[in-house]
């Protein structure tokens, strides 16, 4: 069964490697959506994939190091892009949950990426 969670940060950036007059090479902001799902088997005992406290516990200070930064002085980030910014997260965050199956980025209502490690 996969289970998900649902965080937003606020971040400003900007795309240093478009070409000069594309709007996104200045800083600008986005409210990003970020879903974490996880899959594996409902524990006979507990009842669930994994509980939904102990994602939130884990996700939270990875979460806290983008919220209102600019994420371009993240190192790992210097081109923060969706689809960096998705691989930047699952690297920091499938160490500590192994049961991460994907993450699903939303960077504007329309615009988003899912990744799953390749
Ligand atoms: N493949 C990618 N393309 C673009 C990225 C990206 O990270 N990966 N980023 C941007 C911009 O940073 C911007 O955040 C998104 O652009 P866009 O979707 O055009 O945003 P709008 O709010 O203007 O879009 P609406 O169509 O008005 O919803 C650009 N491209
Ligand atoms: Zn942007």
């Amino acid at each position: 069964m996969i289970i998900f969670k649902k965080f937003t940060f606020d971040c400003a950036h900007y795309l240093p490697k478009v070409p000069v007059g594309h709007k996104c090479r200045n800083m600008h902001g986005h409210t990003y959506h970020v879903t974490f799902f996880i899959d594996g088997p409902i524990d006979d005992n507990l009842g669930w994939v994994m509980d939904f406290t102990d994602l939130k516990n884990i996700v939270k200070p990875v979460i806290q190091q983008l919220d209102h930064a600019v994420l371009n002085e993240i190192p790992g980030l210097e081109n923060p892009t969706a689809e960096n910014l998705a691989v930047w997260l699952w690297n920091e965050l499938k160490p500590a949950i192994p049961q991460l199956d994907k993450i699903e980025l939303m960077e504007t209502p329309t615009s988003g990426v899912i990744y799953n490690g390749s």
